[in-house]
Protein backbone atom coordinates (compact mmCIF):
# COMPACT_ATOMS: atom_id res chain seq x y z
CA UNK A 1 0.00 0.00 0.00
CA UNK A 2 1.65 3.78 -0.86
CA UNK A 3 2.31 5.70 1.76
CA UNK A 4 0.39 8.51 0.92
CA UNK A 5 2.05 12.00 2.00
CA UNK A 6 -0.08 15.17 2.88
CA UNK A 7 1.84 18.57 1.05
CA UNK A 8 1.19 21.91 -0.60
CA UNK A 9 3.52 22.81 -3.17
CA UNK A 10 4.49 25.40 -4.65
CA UNK A 11 5.48 25.43 -8.12
CA UNK A 12 7.63 28.86 -9.49
CA UNK A 13 7.29 28.55 -13.97
CA UNK A 14 4.22 26.95 -13.79
CA UNK A 15 3.13 28.39 -17.09
CA UNK A 16 6.30 27.09 -18.86
CA UNK A 17 7.69 23.68 -20.79
CA UNK A 18 9.15 21.67 -17.96
CA UNK A 19 5.99 21.87 -16.09
CA UNK A 20 3.49 21.07 -18.78
CA UNK A 21 5.92 18.42 -20.42
CA UNK A 22 7.13 16.69 -17.70
CA UNK A 23 6.05 18.10 -14.02
CA UNK A 24 2.56 17.90 -14.10
CA UNK A 25 1.89 14.28 -15.39
CA UNK A 26 4.81 13.44 -12.93
CA UNK A 27 2.50 14.68 -10.35
CA UNK A 28 -0.41 13.25 -11.65
CA UNK A 29 0.73 9.50 -11.74
CA UNK A 30 1.88 10.10 -8.16
CA UNK A 31 -1.96 11.18 -7.53
CA UNK A 32 -2.88 8.28 -9.38
CA UNK A 33 -0.67 5.89 -7.28
CA UNK A 34 -1.41 7.18 -3.96
CA UNK A 35 1.89 8.57 -3.23
CA UNK A 36 0.47 12.79 -2.56
CA UNK A 37 -2.30 11.99 -0.47
CA UNK A 38 -5.56 12.94 -2.65
CA UNK A 39 -7.67 14.99 0.21
CA UNK A 40 -4.34 16.54 1.80
CA UNK A 41 -2.31 18.08 -1.21
CA UNK A 42 -2.71 21.19 -3.20
CA UNK A 43 -0.34 22.96 -5.29
CA UNK A 44 0.33 26.93 -6.26
CA UNK A 45 1.52 27.36 -9.62
CA UNK A 46 3.13 30.67 -10.42
CA UNK A 47 4.20 32.55 -13.64
CA UNK A 48 3.60 36.42 -14.56
CA UNK A 49 0.80 35.59 -17.28
CA UNK A 50 -2.70 36.40 -15.88
CA UNK A 51 -4.25 33.17 -15.97
CA UNK A 52 -7.03 32.03 -14.01
CA UNK A 53 -7.21 29.46 -11.80
CA UNK A 54 -9.75 27.61 -14.69
CA UNK A 55 -7.06 28.63 -17.38
CA UNK A 56 -4.55 26.91 -15.36
CA UNK A 57 -6.54 23.65 -14.65
CA UNK A 58 -7.65 23.89 -18.66
CA UNK A 59 -3.80 23.01 -18.83
CA UNK A 60 -3.29 20.99 -16.12
CA UNK A 61 -5.89 18.73 -17.95
CA UNK A 62 -4.86 18.72 -21.25
CA UNK A 63 -1.36 18.12 -19.76
CA UNK A 64 -2.28 14.96 -18.29
CA UNK A 65 -5.38 13.71 -20.42
CA UNK A 66 -2.90 10.93 -22.02
CA UNK A 67 -1.98 9.42 -18.59
CA UNK A 68 -6.03 9.78 -17.34
CA UNK A 69 -8.25 7.09 -17.34
CA UNK A 70 -11.34 9.71 -17.28
CA UNK A 71 -11.73 13.33 -17.88
CA UNK A 72 -13.44 13.53 -14.78
CA UNK A 73 -10.62 11.73 -13.14
CA UNK A 74 -7.83 14.33 -14.59
CA UNK A 75 -10.52 17.29 -13.34
CA UNK A 76 -10.38 16.21 -10.21
CA UNK A 77 -6.56 16.11 -10.13
CA UNK A 78 -6.74 19.67 -11.49
CA UNK A 79 -9.32 20.96 -9.08
CA UNK A 80 -6.21 20.36 -6.22
CA UNK A 81 -4.18 23.47 -8.60
CA UNK A 82 -4.33 27.02 -7.61
CA UNK A 83 -2.81 30.03 -9.75
CA UNK A 84 -1.07 33.55 -9.21
CA UNK A 85 -0.14 35.80 -11.33
CA UNK A 86 3.72 36.85 -10.06
CA UNK A 87 6.52 38.18 -10.99
CA UNK A 88 9.62 36.37 -8.60
CA UNK A 89 11.56 39.86 -8.61
CA UNK A 90 9.22 41.85 -7.10
CA UNK A 91 9.19 41.09 -3.14
CA UNK A 92 5.72 42.21 -2.57
CA UNK A 93 4.14 38.89 -4.18
CA UNK A 94 5.41 37.13 -1.95
CA UNK A 95 3.38 38.45 0.95
CA UNK A 96 0.45 37.38 -1.22
CA UNK A 97 1.77 33.87 -1.65
CA UNK A 98 2.36 33.20 1.53
CA UNK A 99 -1.29 34.19 2.78
CA UNK A 100 -2.67 31.95 0.27
CA UNK A 101 -0.36 29.00 1.07
CA UNK A 102 -1.33 29.81 4.56
CA UNK A 103 -4.81 29.21 3.51
CA UNK A 104 -4.52 26.39 1.27
CA UNK A 105 -2.91 24.40 4.17
CA UNK A 106 -5.75 24.76 6.51
CA UNK A 107 -8.61 24.06 3.58
CA UNK A 108 -6.24 20.75 2.84
CA UNK A 109 -4.89 19.80 6.38
CA UNK A 110 -1.74 19.34 4.51
CA UNK A 111 -0.04 19.29 8.39
CA UNK A 112 2.44 22.23 7.23
CA UNK A 113 4.30 20.22 4.69
CA UNK A 114 5.69 22.65 1.91
CA UNK A 115 7.65 21.42 -1.30
CA UNK A 116 8.86 24.29 -3.43
CA UNK A 117 9.46 23.70 -7.15
CA UNK A 118 11.82 26.11 -9.01
CA UNK A 119 11.25 25.20 -12.87
CA UNK A 120 12.34 28.60 -14.03
CA UNK A 121 15.79 29.76 -15.59
CA UNK A 122 18.70 29.27 -13.21
CA UNK A 123 19.29 33.48 -12.35
CA UNK A 124 15.94 33.05 -10.81
CA UNK A 125 16.88 30.54 -8.39
CA UNK A 126 18.60 32.33 -5.27
CA UNK A 127 16.32 35.25 -6.13
CA UNK A 128 13.00 32.86 -4.97
CA UNK A 129 14.61 30.92 -2.40
CA UNK A 130 15.78 34.00 -0.67
CA UNK A 131 11.90 35.63 -0.88
CA UNK A 132 10.45 32.37 0.13
CA UNK A 133 12.22 32.79 3.58
CA UNK A 134 12.39 36.40 3.68
CA UNK A 135 8.27 36.43 3.42
CA UNK A 136 7.75 33.55 5.42
CA UNK A 137 6.49 31.45 2.63
CA UNK A 138 8.31 28.39 4.25
CA UNK A 139 5.97 26.79 6.96
CA UNK A 140 7.05 26.99 10.72
CA UNK A 141 4.56 24.38 12.04
CA UNK A 142 5.95 21.77 12.03
CA UNK A 143 5.96 20.48 8.45
CA UNK A 144 8.68 19.80 6.45
CA UNK A 145 10.15 22.51 3.69
CA UNK A 146 11.89 20.77 0.83
CA UNK A 147 13.26 22.62 -2.28
CA UNK A 148 13.45 21.14 -5.70
CA UNK A 149 16.11 23.17 -7.97
CA UNK A 150 16.39 22.86 -11.93
CA UNK A 151 19.39 22.43 -13.59
CA UNK A 152 21.69 24.35 -14.43
CA UNK A 153 23.15 24.87 -11.32
CA UNK A 154 25.37 27.47 -11.97
CA UNK A 155 27.83 27.98 -15.20
CA UNK A 156 31.14 27.41 -13.76
CA UNK A 157 33.05 26.94 -9.65
CA UNK A 158 32.62 30.33 -9.07
CA UNK A 159 28.56 30.91 -9.71
CA UNK A 160 27.46 27.65 -8.82
CA UNK A 161 28.91 28.64 -5.40
CA UNK A 162 27.71 31.82 -5.16
CA UNK A 163 23.99 30.33 -5.92
CA UNK A 164 24.71 27.43 -3.54
CA UNK A 165 25.48 30.44 -1.12
CA UNK A 166 22.45 32.36 -1.90
CA UNK A 167 19.82 29.27 -1.06
CA UNK A 168 21.84 28.79 1.77
CA UNK A 169 20.87 31.71 3.88
CA UNK A 170 17.07 29.89 3.34
CA UNK A 171 17.69 26.30 3.11
CA UNK A 172 19.52 23.82 4.95
CA UNK A 173 21.66 21.41 1.83
CA UNK A 174 19.45 18.73 3.60
CA UNK A 175 16.22 20.63 2.25
CA UNK A 176 17.77 21.18 -1.28
CA UNK A 177 17.36 18.76 -4.06
CA UNK A 178 19.23 19.36 -6.68
CA UNK A 179 17.18 17.99 -9.32
CA UNK A 180 19.51 15.03 -12.11
CA UNK A 181 16.90 13.48 -13.97
CA UNK A 182 19.33 10.87 -14.89
CA UNK A 183 19.79 9.47 -11.36
CA UNK A 184 15.83 8.90 -11.63
CA UNK A 185 16.31 6.27 -14.92
CA UNK A 186 15.73 2.83 -14.10
CA UNK A 187 18.57 1.63 -15.77
CA UNK A 188 21.44 4.12 -13.91
CA UNK A 189 19.83 3.09 -10.74
CA UNK A 190 19.99 -0.67 -11.65
CA UNK A 191 23.74 0.04 -12.24
CA UNK A 192 23.68 0.08 -8.20
CA UNK A 193 21.60 -3.01 -7.60
CA UNK A 194 23.59 -4.98 -10.33
CA UNK A 195 27.13 -4.22 -8.86
CA UNK A 196 26.30 -4.23 -5.06
CA UNK A 197 23.56 -6.99 -5.05
CA UNK A 198 25.73 -9.26 -6.98
CA UNK A 199 29.13 -10.53 -5.74
CA UNK A 200 29.69 -11.68 -9.26
CA UNK A 201 29.89 -8.72 -10.77
CA UNK A 202 31.33 -6.37 -7.92
CA UNK A 203 34.27 -9.08 -7.21
CA UNK A 204 35.58 -8.30 -11.09
CA UNK A 205 34.61 -4.26 -10.88
CA UNK A 206 37.64 -3.45 -10.88
CA UNK A 207 41.34 -2.93 -13.02
CA UNK A 208 42.33 -6.93 -12.34
CA UNK A 209 39.36 -7.34 -14.82
CA UNK A 210 38.25 -4.18 -16.47
CA UNK A 211 39.85 -2.60 -19.58
CA UNK A 212 37.66 0.21 -19.85
CA UNK A 213 34.36 1.71 -19.27
CA UNK A 214 32.55 3.59 -22.13
CA UNK A 215 29.64 6.17 -21.65
CA UNK A 216 27.69 7.77 -24.23
CA UNK A 217 24.66 9.70 -24.06
CA UNK A 218 23.51 10.47 -27.66
CA UNK A 219 20.72 12.51 -29.07
CA UNK A 220 19.16 12.44 -32.42
CA UNK A 221 17.59 15.50 -32.33
CA UNK A 222 19.16 19.24 -32.22
CA UNK A 223 18.74 21.96 -30.20
CA UNK A 224 15.00 22.76 -31.30
CA UNK A 225 13.42 25.54 -29.65
CA UNK A 226 15.96 25.89 -27.16
CA UNK A 227 19.00 27.05 -29.10
CA UNK A 228 18.84 30.88 -26.82
CA UNK A 229 19.68 28.69 -23.43
CA UNK A 230 22.10 26.02 -25.32
CA UNK A 231 24.31 28.48 -27.20
CA UNK A 232 25.52 30.08 -23.84
CA UNK A 233 25.63 26.71 -22.53
CA UNK A 234 27.48 23.97 -24.68
CA UNK A 235 27.66 20.25 -23.96
CA UNK A 236 29.91 20.46 -21.26
CA UNK A 237 27.42 22.10 -19.07
CA UNK A 238 24.34 20.85 -20.61
CA UNK A 239 25.15 16.90 -20.28
CA UNK A 240 29.05 16.13 -18.80
CA UNK A 241 29.17 18.27 -15.93
CA UNK A 242 25.81 17.01 -14.46
CA UNK A 243 24.30 14.00 -15.90
CA UNK A 244 27.50 12.39 -17.58
CA UNK A 245 29.55 12.91 -14.71
CA UNK A 246 26.56 11.62 -12.33
CA UNK A 247 27.03 8.29 -14.17
CA UNK A 248 30.64 7.65 -13.94
CA UNK A 249 30.81 8.26 -10.24
CA UNK A 250 27.89 5.80 -10.31
CA UNK A 251 30.00 3.08 -11.70
CA UNK A 252 33.31 4.47 -10.19
CA UNK A 253 32.25 4.69 -6.55
CA UNK A 254 33.34 2.07 -3.93
CA UNK A 255 30.62 -0.03 -2.13
CA UNK A 256 28.81 2.48 0.73
CA UNK A 257 27.94 0.87 4.14
CA UNK A 258 24.38 1.16 3.40
CA UNK A 259 21.63 2.23 0.83
CA UNK A 260 20.27 5.80 2.73
CA UNK A 261 21.48 8.52 0.89
CA UNK A 262 23.51 10.21 3.32
CA UNK A 263 25.98 6.91 3.18
CA UNK A 264 25.54 6.77 -0.96
CA UNK A 265 26.60 10.42 -1.61
CA UNK A 266 29.64 9.53 0.96
CA UNK A 267 31.09 7.41 -1.50
CA UNK A 268 29.68 9.53 -4.76
CA UNK A 269 31.79 12.24 -3.43
CA UNK A 270 35.08 10.13 -2.60
CA UNK A 271 34.84 8.95 -5.69
CA UNK A 272 34.62 12.37 -7.12
CA UNK A 273 37.56 13.47 -5.67
CA UNK A 274 39.86 10.95 -7.14
CA UNK A 275 38.57 11.63 -10.53
CA UNK A 276 41.27 13.48 -12.08
CA UNK A 277 41.06 17.16 -12.88
CA UNK A 278 43.41 18.34 -15.81
CA UNK A 279 45.94 20.23 -16.82
CA UNK A 280 45.39 22.12 -19.71
CA UNK A 281 47.77 20.04 -22.00
CA UNK A 282 45.70 16.96 -20.59
CA UNK A 283 42.70 18.88 -21.93
CA UNK A 284 44.22 19.24 -25.40
CA UNK A 285 44.97 15.35 -25.40
CA UNK A 286 41.81 14.28 -23.62
CA UNK A 287 39.05 15.88 -24.57
CA UNK A 288 37.54 16.75 -27.99
CA UNK A 289 35.04 19.06 -29.07
CA UNK A 290 32.69 18.84 -32.04
CA UNK A 291 29.79 20.97 -33.87
CA UNK A 292 27.21 19.97 -36.41
CA UNK A 293 27.48 20.63 -39.92
CA UNK A 294 24.75 20.48 -42.65
CA UNK A 295 23.80 17.78 -44.26
CA UNK A 296 20.88 17.77 -46.69
CA UNK A 297 18.06 19.56 -45.56
CA UNK A 298 19.59 19.39 -41.91
CA UNK A 299 21.03 22.88 -41.43
CA UNK A 300 24.31 23.68 -39.98
CA UNK A 301 24.25 24.48 -35.98
CA UNK A 302 24.96 27.78 -36.78
CA UNK A 303 22.24 28.10 -38.88
CA UNK A 304 19.35 27.07 -36.66
CA UNK A 305 17.14 29.54 -35.09
CA UNK A 306 18.87 31.52 -32.52
CA UNK A 307 21.99 30.51 -32.78
CA UNK A 308 24.68 33.13 -34.14
CA UNK A 309 26.49 32.19 -37.57
CA UNK A 310 29.36 32.66 -35.75
CA UNK A 311 28.68 30.55 -32.24
CA UNK A 312 31.70 28.52 -31.21
CA UNK A 313 29.20 26.48 -28.38
CA UNK A 314 29.79 23.01 -28.91
CA UNK A 315 27.07 20.48 -29.72
CA UNK A 316 29.23 17.95 -29.48
CA UNK A 317 32.26 16.41 -26.30
CA UNK A 318 33.97 13.00 -26.30
CA UNK A 319 36.81 12.79 -23.71
CA UNK A 320 38.27 10.45 -21.25
CA UNK A 321 38.27 10.88 -17.48
CA UNK A 322 40.48 8.59 -14.91
CA UNK A 323 39.78 7.93 -11.42
CA UNK A 324 43.33 7.81 -9.47
CA UNK A 325 42.22 5.26 -7.26
CA UNK A 326 43.88 1.64 -6.44
CA UNK A 327 39.76 0.15 -7.90
CA UNK A 328 40.75 2.62 -11.04
CA UNK A 329 44.19 2.88 -12.05
CA UNK A 330 44.67 2.17 -15.83
CA UNK A 331 41.23 2.16 -16.65
CA UNK A 332 39.97 5.25 -18.87
CA UNK A 333 36.29 6.07 -18.57
CA UNK A 334 35.53 7.05 -22.09
CA UNK A 335 33.08 9.73 -22.44
CA UNK A 336 31.24 11.12 -25.06
CA UNK A 337 27.40 12.60 -25.74
CA UNK A 338 26.33 15.27 -29.04
CA UNK A 339 22.96 16.29 -30.40
CA UNK A 340 22.26 15.45 -34.06
CA UNK A 341 24.03 12.16 -33.43
CA UNK A 342 23.15 8.92 -35.08
CA UNK A 343 20.47 8.01 -32.53
CA UNK A 344 18.54 8.91 -29.58
CA UNK A 345 20.21 6.62 -27.03
CA UNK A 346 21.84 6.73 -23.79
CA UNK A 347 24.27 3.47 -22.88
CA UNK A 348 27.01 2.30 -20.83
CA UNK A 349 29.52 -0.44 -22.39
CA UNK A 350 31.94 -2.28 -19.79
CA UNK A 351 34.49 -3.40 -21.68
CA UNK A 352 36.42 -6.56 -19.90
CA UNK A 353 39.67 -7.75 -20.44
CA UNK A 354 40.96 -10.56 -22.44
CA UNK A 355 42.19 -13.39 -21.23
CA UNK A 356 45.95 -13.23 -20.43
CA UNK A 357 46.47 -16.31 -22.37
CA UNK A 358 44.10 -17.93 -25.51
CA UNK A 359 45.08 -21.37 -24.87
CA UNK A 360 42.31 -21.65 -28.17
CA UNK A 361 45.01 -20.05 -30.40
CA UNK A 362 47.88 -21.36 -28.62
CA UNK A 363 46.64 -24.85 -29.26
CA UNK A 364 46.48 -23.97 -32.89
CA UNK A 365 49.45 -21.74 -33.17
CA UNK A 366 47.31 -19.31 -34.69
CA UNK A 367 46.33 -15.57 -33.56
CA UNK A 368 43.47 -15.22 -30.70
CA UNK A 369 40.33 -14.36 -32.04
CA UNK A 370 38.76 -14.33 -29.11
CA UNK A 371 36.66 -10.87 -28.27
CA UNK A 372 36.93 -8.72 -25.17
CA UNK A 373 33.69 -9.27 -22.92
CA UNK A 374 31.01 -6.51 -22.97
CA UNK A 375 28.76 -5.74 -20.63
CA UNK A 376 26.47 -3.26 -22.28
CA UNK A 377 23.56 -1.36 -20.12
CA UNK A 378 21.00 0.19 -22.03
CA UNK A 379 19.58 3.34 -20.26
CA UNK A 380 17.54 4.28 -23.11
CA UNK A 381 14.86 4.25 -24.70
CA UNK A 382 14.81 0.51 -23.61
CA UNK A 383 16.27 -1.31 -20.76
CA UNK A 384 18.31 -3.68 -21.68
CA UNK A 385 21.23 -5.64 -20.42
CA UNK A 386 23.61 -7.46 -22.79
CA UNK A 387 26.79 -9.22 -21.72
CA UNK A 388 28.86 -10.62 -24.76
CA UNK A 389 30.62 -13.55 -23.97
CA UNK A 390 33.07 -15.58 -26.04
CA UNK A 391 31.23 -19.24 -26.40
CA UNK A 392 32.16 -22.43 -28.56
CA UNK A 393 30.83 -22.78 -31.90
CA UNK A 394 27.92 -25.92 -32.80
CA UNK A 395 29.91 -28.34 -34.08
CA UNK A 396 33.04 -30.37 -34.16
CA UNK A 397 36.44 -28.74 -33.07
CA UNK A 398 36.65 -25.87 -30.94
CA UNK A 399 36.00 -22.92 -32.85
CA UNK A 400 35.18 -19.65 -30.77
CA UNK A 401 32.10 -17.41 -31.51
CA UNK A 402 30.65 -14.30 -29.84
CA UNK A 403 27.80 -15.34 -27.52
CA UNK A 404 24.94 -12.92 -25.98
CA UNK A 405 23.01 -12.89 -22.92
CA UNK A 406 20.44 -10.85 -23.28
CA UNK A 407 18.03 -9.22 -20.25
CA UNK A 408 14.99 -7.54 -21.31
CA UNK A 409 13.03 -4.97 -19.58
CA UNK A 410 9.18 -6.85 -20.13
CA UNK A 411 6.68 -4.68 -20.63
CA UNK A 412 4.98 -5.19 -17.28
CA UNK A 413 8.38 -3.78 -15.99
CA UNK A 414 8.02 -1.08 -18.25
CA UNK A 415 4.31 -0.68 -17.39
CA UNK A 416 5.51 -0.23 -13.42
CA UNK A 417 8.74 2.30 -14.15
CA UNK A 418 8.02 5.51 -12.97
CA UNK A 419 9.17 8.26 -15.45
CA UNK A 420 12.29 10.03 -14.03
CA UNK A 421 10.81 13.13 -13.24
CA UNK A 422 8.20 11.12 -11.27
CA UNK A 423 10.14 8.83 -9.71
CA UNK A 424 12.44 12.05 -8.11
CA UNK A 425 9.55 13.91 -6.87
CA UNK A 426 8.34 11.19 -5.40
CA UNK A 427 12.12 10.64 -3.57
CA UNK A 428 11.82 14.60 -2.24
CA UNK A 429 8.12 14.01 -0.82
CA UNK A 430 9.70 11.01 0.81
CA UNK A 431 13.08 13.07 2.14
CA UNK A 432 15.26 10.85 0.66
CA UNK A 433 18.18 13.06 -1.21
CA UNK A 434 19.98 9.46 -2.50
CA UNK A 435 19.18 10.71 -6.51
CA UNK A 436 19.43 14.42 -6.13
CA UNK A 437 23.51 15.98 -6.65
CA UNK A 438 24.69 17.23 -3.84
CA UNK A 439 26.72 20.27 -3.12
CA UNK A 440 29.92 18.37 -2.87
CA UNK A 441 29.01 16.43 -6.13
CA UNK A 442 27.91 19.87 -8.17
CA UNK A 443 30.89 21.68 -6.85
CA UNK A 444 33.38 18.86 -7.93
CA UNK A 445 32.25 18.03 -10.94
CA UNK A 446 32.14 22.23 -11.73
CA UNK A 447 35.86 21.79 -10.91
CA UNK A 448 36.72 18.88 -13.19
CA UNK A 449 34.49 21.09 -16.46
CA UNK A 450 36.04 24.42 -15.39
CA UNK A 451 39.52 23.57 -16.37
CA UNK A 452 38.10 21.75 -19.91
CA UNK A 453 35.91 25.19 -20.45
CA UNK A 454 38.84 27.06 -20.31
CA UNK A 455 41.41 26.06 -22.25
CA UNK A 456 38.86 25.62 -25.10
CA UNK A 457 37.83 28.94 -24.63
CA UNK A 458 41.26 30.26 -25.29
CA UNK A 459 41.32 27.59 -28.24
CA UNK A 460 39.50 28.64 -31.60
CA UNK A 461 37.82 25.02 -32.39
CA UNK A 462 37.59 24.63 -36.14
CA UNK A 463 33.94 24.12 -36.52
CA UNK A 464 32.00 22.38 -37.96
CA UNK A 465 33.41 19.09 -37.71
CA UNK A 466 30.75 16.56 -37.70
CA UNK A 467 28.16 15.01 -39.80
CA UNK A 468 24.36 14.55 -38.15
CA UNK A 469 23.13 11.09 -38.67
CA UNK A 470 27.24 10.36 -37.47
CA UNK A 471 28.77 9.12 -33.81
CA UNK A 472 30.91 12.81 -33.56
CA UNK A 473 34.11 14.10 -35.11
CA UNK A 474 36.65 11.92 -36.40
CA UNK A 475 38.65 12.69 -33.48
CA UNK A 476 36.86 11.09 -30.78
CA UNK A 477 37.53 7.83 -32.37
CA UNK A 478 41.05 8.97 -32.78
CA UNK A 479 41.08 9.35 -28.93
CA UNK A 480 40.36 5.67 -28.10
CA UNK A 481 42.84 4.62 -31.14
CA UNK A 482 45.68 6.33 -29.80
CA UNK A 483 45.10 4.16 -26.87
CA UNK A 484 44.87 0.97 -29.52
CA UNK A 485 40.98 0.90 -28.05
CA UNK A 486 37.76 1.69 -29.92
CA UNK A 487 34.20 2.61 -29.39
CA UNK A 488 32.00 -0.39 -28.78
CA UNK A 489 29.33 1.17 -30.78
CA UNK A 490 30.57 2.82 -33.61
CA UNK A 491 27.61 3.70 -36.29
CA UNK A 492 30.58 3.47 -39.02
CA UNK A 493 30.87 -0.40 -38.49
N1 LIG B 1 12.20 22.30 -20.92
C1 LIG B 1 13.03 21.26 -20.78
O1 LIG B 1 13.00 20.28 -21.54
C2 LIG B 1 14.02 21.26 -19.68
C3 LIG B 1 14.12 22.31 -18.79
N2 LIG B 1 15.01 22.26 -17.77
C4 LIG B 1 15.12 23.37 -16.83
O2 LIG B 1 13.85 23.68 -16.29
C5 LIG B 1 13.74 25.07 -16.02
C6 LIG B 1 12.51 25.61 -16.75
O3 LIG B 1 12.65 25.40 -18.12
P1 LIG B 1 11.45 25.60 -19.14
O4 LIG B 1 10.16 25.18 -18.54
O5 LIG B 1 11.89 24.99 -20.41
O6 LIG B 1 11.44 27.19 -19.32
P2 LIG B 1 10.28 28.10 -19.96
O7 LIG B 1 10.97 29.27 -20.56
O8 LIG B 1 9.35 27.31 -20.79
O9 LIG B 1 9.47 28.57 -18.67
C7 LIG B 1 9.97 29.57 -17.82
C8 LIG B 1 8.94 29.83 -16.72
O10 LIG B 1 9.43 30.88 -15.90
C9 LIG B 1 8.38 31.85 -15.74
N3 LIG B 1 8.98 33.16 -15.54
C10 LIG B 1 9.95 33.75 -16.26
N4 LIG B 1 10.26 34.94 -15.72
C11 LIG B 1 9.49 35.09 -14.62
C12 LIG B 1 9.37 36.08 -13.61
N5 LIG B 1 10.12 37.20 -13.61
N6 LIG B 1 8.49 35.88 -12.62
C13 LIG B 1 7.74 34.77 -12.59
N7 LIG B 1 7.80 33.79 -13.49
C14 LIG B 1 8.68 33.94 -14.51
C15 LIG B 1 7.59 31.75 -17.01
O11 LIG B 1 6.30 32.21 -16.80
P3 LIG B 1 5.70 33.49 -17.55
O12 LIG B 1 6.22 33.48 -18.94
O13 LIG B 1 4.22 33.29 -17.43
O14 LIG B 1 6.20 34.63 -16.74
C16 LIG B 1 7.59 30.25 -17.24
O15 LIG B 1 6.59 29.65 -16.46
C17 LIG B 1 15.06 25.67 -16.48
O16 LIG B 1 15.94 25.73 -15.38
C18 LIG B 1 15.60 24.65 -17.47
O17 LIG B 1 17.00 24.70 -17.57
C19 LIG B 1 15.81 21.16 -17.57
C20 LIG B 1 15.77 20.07 -18.42
C21 LIG B 1 14.90 20.05 -19.57
O1 LIG C 1 19.18 17.88 -19.41
C1 LIG C 1 19.09 17.72 -20.61
O2 LIG C 1 18.76 16.50 -21.05
C2 LIG C 1 18.19 16.33 -22.35
C3 LIG C 1 18.31 14.84 -22.67
O3 LIG C 1 17.57 14.13 -21.72
P1 LIG C 1 16.99 12.68 -22.08
O4 LIG C 1 16.39 12.20 -20.81
O5 LIG C 1 15.99 12.90 -23.17
O6 LIG C 1 18.14 11.87 -22.55
C4 LIG C 1 18.91 17.17 -23.38
O7 LIG C 1 18.21 17.10 -24.61
C5 LIG C 1 18.95 18.61 -22.93
O8 LIG C 1 19.72 19.37 -23.85
C6 LIG C 1 19.56 18.72 -21.56
O9 LIG C 1 19.36 20.05 -21.07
Amino acid sequence: MATATRALFMLFGATGDLAKRKLYPSIFNLYKKGYVDNDHFALIGTGRREWSDDTFRDVIVESVSANADSEEQAKSFASHFYYMAHDVTNPEHYDALSDYANKLDQQYDTNGNRIFYISMAPNFFGTVAQNLKAHNCLSDNGGFNRLIIEKPFGRDYDSAEELNNALGKSFNEDQVYRIDHYLGKEMVQNVLALRFGNPLVEGIWNNEYIDNIQVTLAEKLGVEERAGYYDGSGALRDMVQNHTIQMLTILAMEDPISFKDVDIRREKIRALKSMRVYTEDEVRKNFVRGQYGANGDQLDYRHEDNVPTDSITETYVAGKVLFENKRWKNVPFYIRTGKMLSDKFTRIDVVFKKPLIDVFAAAKGSESELNNNVLTLFVDPVNKIILRLNGKKAGQGMEMQPIELTHTQSDEEKAVTPEPYERLIHDAILGNATNFASWDEVSRAWEFADVIRQVWDKDQPDFPNYTPGSMGPDAADELLERDGRAWVFNSKK
